[in-house]
């Protein structure tokens, strides 16, 4: 069977359960979907139907399953949004992008001053909600802005609205990506973390901007939008695929805004045939790397609902999936992302079993399926499972 359109929907950091390759990460017993259930049983009604209960570690209820389901297991070389994402699409990264355990080396603070003309405060491993707030007097104090890293290849870039303007913050991430972080400090992203509010009271906005080193692969999004599809981004996905082969971009601020996008999108889209894909990123950051189990829970059960008026919108010549791009155990030690295994389920109304696509050895096994969904060919790495769906 073949669909016209397919809907990707990421949950940012809903893991099901430590990958075998856990212990080299550190994150051997992490499970981010198990152990906010064993803490506050998930009411999650919509995702149980399209197969949640037979893949990730929640409490038993009975459920008539609709959907096909199955895990995937990420091969790349990190445990971050990017190489997740170019993972899905085919791009398995093999080299790690470089981190700063000890925080970023003299030579590249010195460029960032040199290319952008700011100095800076901070250069630390830090939680970005902990750090404007401890930082927050020095910075209106300077002008300069807040510089931080964490696990992740990630050069992250904090101002104040009133300190620096949202413009100058994104001509100084442009700068930094373009001219700073180059050759052997070619990080995963350089992100803008602005913010907003008091002392005490500060607030980041979603006004965040990701900048994304540039692929060196050809992407599931180049082969489809050179076929004459559409390929729309909802949320950061734009920004995570370095703005390559989409043909349109929407960027929004948090996940009921990416569900009202994807909607409007979806029905926009109705009469071409292509590839709808959201992020959904505030699991990520409001709660996982906040550590904040309760408003873990409460942000899945809130995409459920969502999820339950979403889902009577798809017809049968479009197929849903729905995954996740890493961990973020919030009972876990820490503030970053786990190296988990990732669920998979897949809906169409046109599909009439429920069928367990088992454990995926690869993330790219979902853009294999859209490449032979559209007869695009095959990726260097990845299984398609459409044969697999009844
Ligand atoms: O603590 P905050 O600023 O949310 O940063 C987090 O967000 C980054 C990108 O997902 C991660 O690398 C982690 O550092
Ligand atoms: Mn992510
Ligand atoms: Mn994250």
């Amino acid at each position: 069977m073949k669909f016209k359109r397919i809907i990707v929907i990421v949950m940012d950091s809903v893991g099901a359960g430590d990958a075998p390759d856990a212990a080299a990460f550190g994150d051997a017993g992490a499970d981010t979907v198990g152990h906010i259930d064993a803490r506050v049983p998930l009411r999650v009604p919509n995702l149980r139907r399209l197969g949640w209960g037979n893949i990730a570690h929640i409490h038993r209820e009975p459920t008539e399953v609709i959907g096909s389901y199955g895990l995937m297991e990420e091969q790349s070389a990190g445990k971050d949004t990017t190489s997740g994402h170019w993972e899905f699409m085919g791009n398995i990264v093999e080299t790690p992008f470089p981190t700063f355990p000890h925080a970023f080396p003299p030579d590249l603070l010195q460029a960032f001053t040199e290319k952008t003309g700011y100095g800076y405060i901070g250069n630390e491993i830090a939680s970005g909600t902990e750090i404007i707030e401890r930082l927050g007097p020095d910075h209106f104090r300077t002008g300069l802005p807040i510089i931080y890293t964490s696990a992740d290849s990630v050069f992250q870039i904090a101002a104040h609205n009133d300190v620096i303007p949202l413009d100058e913050l994104y001509r100084i991430c442009e700068i930094t990506r373009k001219e700073v972080c180059v050759g052997p400090y070619e990080v995963g992203r350089i992100i803008a973390r602005p913010f907003i509010g008091t002392q005490g009271h500060f607030i980041r906005t979603g006004d965040r901007r990701d900048y994304s080193r540039l692929p060196k692969k050809k992407m599931v999004f180049s082969y489809l939008s050179e076929s004459g599809r559409f390929v729309a981004g909802v949320g950061k996905i734009g920004d995570i695929y370095a703005h390559i082969g989409l043909t349109e971009s929407y960027h929004t601020g948090d996940n009921p805004a990416d569900m009202k996008a994807l909607t409007e999108q979806l029905l926009a889209h109705r009469d071409r045939e292509g590839l709808l894909m959201a992020n959904f990123v505030d699991f990520d950051s409001q709660y996982g790397h906040r550590r904040n189990v309760e408003g873990y829970a409460a942000c899945i059960e809130a995409f459920d609902n969502m999820l339950g008026h979403f889902l009577p919108l798809v017809q049968p010549d479009e197929l849903l999936m729905i995954t996740a791009d890493h961990g973020n155990d919030p009972t876990w030690k820490g503030t970053d992302h786990t190296r988990e295994r990732v669920p998979l389920v897949v809906y169409s109304p046109a599909l009439t079993e429920a069928v367990d696509l088992g454990i995926r050895k690869t993330y790219a096994d979902l853009g294999q399926t859209i490449m032979d969904n559209f007869s695009l060919g095959q990726l260097p790495s990845g299984t398609g499972f459409l044969s697999e769906l009844r």
